[in-house]
This record gives structure tokens, C-alpha cells and sequence, in this order.
């Protein structure tokens, strides 16, 4: 089943901070497609403006050019179309994990027995139900960002706006929420705007990522990953993959540079030389 909603139109957008000697220019004339039912991620280094992005398409932050539609939409404010997941787990830590849950349905005026078992339900997809009754102090990361993950998909969103949802997690826990991030995306077919620094992520998720250039963020180019679907951890192995890794790193690896305040001089970022996403902070 094709979703027929979730389409996402940015165009020429522009974001600019403060005023005078201290304006900031983080995001430069960017424009991004998201289609109904995609998974589109957007990699870029440090201080890119990547959050800044998708803040303004959450609605938390304003613009200063150009247009964010959704659905035809304009973007002003934030909406119930549109579903957040942070990298820092912001849940309620005096809430029970299915109360976390049904906070956004509770917001929406659902009677209790409704949200009791849409969280219910969600909880159990995601292999949480078992601890419906537990504090978020009591999970741990990769628990908390599940029930993150599920408390944004309660109110039904139409785009789910992920920022580095999981930064804050040890390298297999992350990949086993990638697992469990692309099999509930492909069950629920919604659309996804996921923001990364981390190329094997973005690659492993997505149907299409946009690589951005340090700041000011523009988009240095648009890749689509043909792999087939579901996605499972055999295909990170498969030359396929390991081409577009190679196609990534060489996009990125420039701009991890500028982000760490120099350009990438003449024969560094030649054969043998290998600098990924965390640019020069791996060759110290
Ligand atoms: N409210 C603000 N006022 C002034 N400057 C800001 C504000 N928010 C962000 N910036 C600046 O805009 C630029 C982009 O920041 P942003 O957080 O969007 O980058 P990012 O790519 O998400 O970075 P990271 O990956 O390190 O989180 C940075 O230089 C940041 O300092």
C-alpha cells in the first residue's frame, strides 16, 4: 500500500540568525523533496545546519526565505501532520512509558480506552509491552528512543522528522534500532525527513540522501540508493552498498573539513587516505 500523503516541498530556503556582525547564515537556498511514504535522510558534518533544517520544518523555527509545504501546505507552526524525534530522548521522566505514549493522543481529546490500546498496540510492535509500566529512567537508551519513536507515531503523522535519533547510542545498539527504525517505516508507510551524520545510517535507511556542505548548508547533491527492500544487514556487505559508501565519503569529505575550520588541502584527500564523517578529528 502506497501512502498518498506526507508530500514534502521545501524550496529555495533560506535561514539566517541574529543581526549585524553577529547574523549567522545556516541554512542557503536548500531545497529538498520529500514524496509520500519516502525515507529520505540528509547527511551533512557538524554544524551544517542540518537541525536547523528540520526545525523549520517541524515549525519551532522560523525562516527566512523561501517556502516549506506539506501537502500543499505552508509550514508556520508546528502540526499533528508532523511527528519529532530527538536525538536526546525527551520523554516525560514522571510519566509510565504507555502514559509517554499516549500524551499526544491525550492532547488530541481521545477517550482513555482509544489511547490505551493505540499505545498498547505500538508498544507491542516495537517489542516494548513488556514495560508499559516502567519510568524511563528504568529503560535504557535504546528503550527510551524506541518509546520515542513510538510516541511520535501515536497521533498518526503523516512525516516523521527524525534529528539524529540515534546519536546518543553505542554503535550496535544503533544498528539494531536502524533494524527496527526500517521495518516499522515499512510497515507504516509514512514519510520520513531523517537527519544523520553518519553515511552507513543514511544509506542503510533511505531511499534517497541529500549531502549538505558545511555552513552556510546547501545541498552539494542528491543520491538514490536502489536497494531493495526490506533492508537487512546482509546489504551493508553487498558491493552495491559499499559503492555508494565510497560515493558518500567523497561528497562529504570536504565539507568535514571546512566544518572543522580548514579546506581540505591539495593530496590529503588522496588515495590512502581515508577521512570519514568526523573529518579531521579521526587523523588527530
Ligand atoms: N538560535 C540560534 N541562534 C544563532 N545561531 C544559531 C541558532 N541555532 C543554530 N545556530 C547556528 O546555526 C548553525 C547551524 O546549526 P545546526 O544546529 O542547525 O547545525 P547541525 O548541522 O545540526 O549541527 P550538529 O550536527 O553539530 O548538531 C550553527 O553555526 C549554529 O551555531
Amino acid at each position: 500500500m502506497m501512502a498518498d500523503k506526507g508530500n514534502v516541498e521545501i524550496r529555495n530556503l533560506d535561514v539566517r540568525f541574529g543581526s549585524g556582525a553577529n547574523v549567522v547564515d545556516a541554512v542557503n537556498e536548500v531545497s529538498i523533496d520529500v514524496k509520500p511514504g519516502e525515507f529520505v535522510s540528509i547527511l551533512g558534518p557538524s554544524g551544517c545546519g542540518k537541525s536547523t533544517l528540520l526545525n523549520v520544518v517541524a515549525g519551532f523555527v522560523k525562516r527566512t526565505g523561501g517556502s516549506v509545504l506539506v501537502d500543499g501546505v505552508d509550514v508556520r507552526g508546528p502540526g499533528a501532520e508532523r511527528g519529532m524525534v530527538f536525538q536526546q530522548y525527551s520523554l516525560f521522566p514522571w510519566m509510565t512509558v504507555r502514559k509517554n505514549v499516549e500524551f499526544g493522543l491525550k492532547m488530541q481529546g481521545r477517550q482513555r480506552s482509544e489511547r490505551e490500546t493505540a499505545a498498547r498496540t505500538l508498544l507491542g510492535l516495537a517489542g516494548l509491552l513488556a514495560f508499559e509500566n516502567h519510568y524511563p529512567d528504568q529503560l535504557s537508551g535504546g528503550m527510551k528512543q524506541r518509546v520515542g519513536i513510538v510516541r511520535a507515531l501515536a497521533t498518526s503523522p503523516q512525516v516523521l522528522l527524525m534529528d539524529e535519533p540515534f546519536g546518543a547510542l553505542d554503535a550496535q545498539t544503533r544498528v539494531v534500532m536502524q533494524q527496527i527504525l526500517t521495518n516499522m517505516w515499512q510497515r507504516f508507510r509514512l514519510s520520513v525527513l531523517f537527519i544523520t551524520h553518519d553515511i552507513d545510517e543514511s544509506i542503510f535507511l533511505s531511499d534517497k540522501v541529500y549531502v549538505m556542505t558545511a555552513r552556510p548548508g546547501r545541498i552539494k547533491a542528491e543520491i538514490e540508493v536502489p536497494l531493495p527492500r526490506p533492508r537487512v544487514a546482509e546489504m551493508t556487505t553487498s558491493n552495491e552498498f559499499l559503492q555508494l559508501k565510497r560515493q558518500l565519503h567523497e561528497l562529504i569529505r570536504g565539507e568535514s573539513f571546512k566544518a572543522m575550520g580548514g579546506d581540505l588541502k591539495e593530496g590529503m584527500g588522496g588515495f590512502g587516505m581515508e577521512v570519514g564523517p568526523q573529518g579531521v578529528a579521526e587523523l588527530i
